[in-house]
């Protein structure tokens, strides 16, 4: 690979958003190179959404062995291995990293460079030494933990989402700092298995982005788990070695007082990473927080570069980091202007029960006026009534003429009976157009149907006057009509009345 060439997309990062856009660049008939410090797959492969998912399925298995008594079914006494359960994770991580590889890529007509990229100039990379040409960028390095500034934290060495795949044993007390989606999730999975959990959020209450009511179903099911969560709580120092045992110093409702604990959990936001990007010389410019500035096509502020996922501030997921991805490197080399659609981005908690939502929000947020919404609760829930797993509610938001506009489905399966809502979303759908939907019965996703259903019989209710003189008024006009029925038929019609 020799300087003279130059490449027509030079992406830097091979998480999903780098991986996405240089496979969506190559397939376009574009020359593209993609620069990896580490293991192409990123942090949804390695660190994230794979393995905590991997986790998060031992612990439900753990969960369910011991509920199942409810259902009428003995189980004997749980017994977790946790080496066993990490092998289950690492197992899942190596099942999926072929298609993230090197040689899948390479196979696609990408070319990997193994290295750290650094920005030059306006058109140009270094990569350890090398330089790297290219007509368009796409920068897609993805975000990292952030530790927050607490007195001996640093010090104590804490686990962060990075390194707490390589546990091998349980740890007897677990505390966990921040109650967010990491925070919740692998709290949950590490009480399931047998940690004592502490779970310590700042804010006054857990997943503080959903809605209020879903925070008090995953704050009273981490409490069911035996996680006892210490909301509108601060940390105010740590005391610990790292790798060892400590104590973290709290000041929340109850007072001052201090958890001990085997291991320390921080989960309290992730940065944008452009610490050995050097942005600046390249004329990309960094917003106050430290994300990389883009438009809505998500070109930065140097026309030929774009970037996409956690690095800039309109992507915290997989699967927009993705979209993004193969949006921002079609615009690149195609020279399009295709804007992301940020109003129909969905997001899914995966608690139990789990939390999913799209659009607009479902409660008041901030000062605004509250959302006109409807509500279907699990417990009206066929599906959920049968499974004993009534926690939970579908409510949409609705705006003028009961279009859909945003939505929260708390439950079992929220994440899958949420897809028809995220298009209706996206599309402008109305509550009729929904409802008049046939559903398959029974599944989770009656519940968004029936919320849906509910709105239109709530409107009929409203015009219930008009139809009632419709139907009064073909009563009459067909007791005034002649008798033309057999005896049997009159049977017969007596018969329906009396259903
Ligand atoms: C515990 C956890 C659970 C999660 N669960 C979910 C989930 O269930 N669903 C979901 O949608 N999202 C989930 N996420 C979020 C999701 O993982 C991220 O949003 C997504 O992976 C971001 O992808 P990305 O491509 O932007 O960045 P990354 O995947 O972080 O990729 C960035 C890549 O760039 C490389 N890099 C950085 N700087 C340089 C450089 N200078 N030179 C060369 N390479 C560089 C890095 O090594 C890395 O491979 C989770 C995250 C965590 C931490
Ligand atoms: N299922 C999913 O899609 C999923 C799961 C996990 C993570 N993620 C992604 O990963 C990213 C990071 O997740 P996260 O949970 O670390 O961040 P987050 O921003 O979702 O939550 C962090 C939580 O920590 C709290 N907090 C902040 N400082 C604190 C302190 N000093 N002490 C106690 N609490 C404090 C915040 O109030 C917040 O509730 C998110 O952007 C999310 O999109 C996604």
């Amino acid at each position: 690979m020799g300087r003279e060439r130059v490449w027509d997309l030079a992406v830097v990062g091979g998480g999903t958003a780098g991986l996405v856009g240089a496979r969506t660049a190559a397939a376009l008939g574009a020359r593209v190179l993609l620069v990896e410090r580490d293991r192409p797959g990123g942090d949804c492969l390695w660190t994230g959404c794979v393995p905590s998912k991997a986790l998060l399925a031992a612990a439900a298995r753990a969960a369910d062995a011991r509920t199942a008594g409810a259902l009428g079914v003995t189980v004997g006494e749980v017994s977790v291995d946790l080496a066993a359960v990490m092998r289950h994770v690492r197992g899942a991580v190596a099942a999926i990293e072929p298609e993230d590889s090197a040689e899948s890529l390479e196979a696609a007509g990408v070319t990997v460079l193994a290295g750290r990229a650094r920005l030059t100039g306006p058109r140009t990379l270094d990569v350890d030494g090398r330089p790297v040409d290219f007509r368009a960028a796409l920068l897609a390095t993805g975000a990292v933990p952030v530790l927050p500034p607490v007195p001996g934290l640093g010090g104590a060495g804490p686990l962060t989402s990075e390194t707490v795949w390589d546990l091998d044993t349980l740890p007897g007390r677990l505390v966990v700092l921040g109650g967010g989606g990491i925070g919740c999730e692998l709290g949950q999975a590490f009480a399931r298995l047998g940690a004592a959990v502490t779970l310590v959020e700042a804010l006054p209450r857990v997943l503080p982005g959903e809605d209020p009511d879903a925070s008090a179903l995953v704050a009273a099911a981490l409490g069911a788990d035996g996680v006892q969560v210490l909301t509108g709580t601060r940390v105010t120092a740590v005391a610990g070695t790292p790798g060892g045992p400590g104590e973290v110093s709290v000041e929340g409702p109850g007072g001052r007082h201090t958890v001990g604990y085997d291991r320390l959990l921080v989960a309290v936001g992730r940065r944008p990473d452009t610490a050995a990007l050097d942005p600046a010389a390249a004329g990309v410019a960094l917003d106050d927080d430290g994300y990389v500035r883009v438009d809505g096509t998500l070109r930065t502020t140097n026309p030929r570069i774009r970037a996409a996922g956690d690095v800039t501030a309109v992507s915290r997921w997989t699967h927009t980091a993705g979209v993004h991805g193969a949006t921002a490197a079609a615009n690149a080399v195609l020279g399009l202007r295709r804007a992301v659609d940020t109003t129909a981005v969905p997001r899914v908690t995966f608690t139990d029960p789990e939390v999913a939502a799209v659009g607009a929000p479902t409660w008041a947020d901030g000062d605004g006026p509250a959302p006109r919404t409807v509500t279907r609760r699990a417990d009206r829930v066929d599906r959920a009534v049968a499974e004993g797993r009534t926690e939970g509610f579908s409510r949409l938001a609705l705006g003028p003429r009961s279009r859909v506009t945003g939505a929260t489905v708390v439950g079992p399966r929220a994440g899958e009976a949420l897809a028809e809502l995220v298009l209706a979303v996206r599309t402008g759908l109305r509550t009729a157009d929904l409802a008049a939907t046939t559903h398959p019965y029974p599944t989770h996703a009656d519940g968004p149907w029936n919320a849906a259903l509910d709105d239109v019989r709530a409107r009929l209710g409203r015009v219930r006057p008009a139809t009632a003189a419709v139907v009064r008024l073909r009563r009459l006009l067909d007791r005034a009509r002649p008798a033309a029925g057999t005896a049997a038929g009159s049977a017969s019609a007596d018969g329906r009345a009396r259903r």
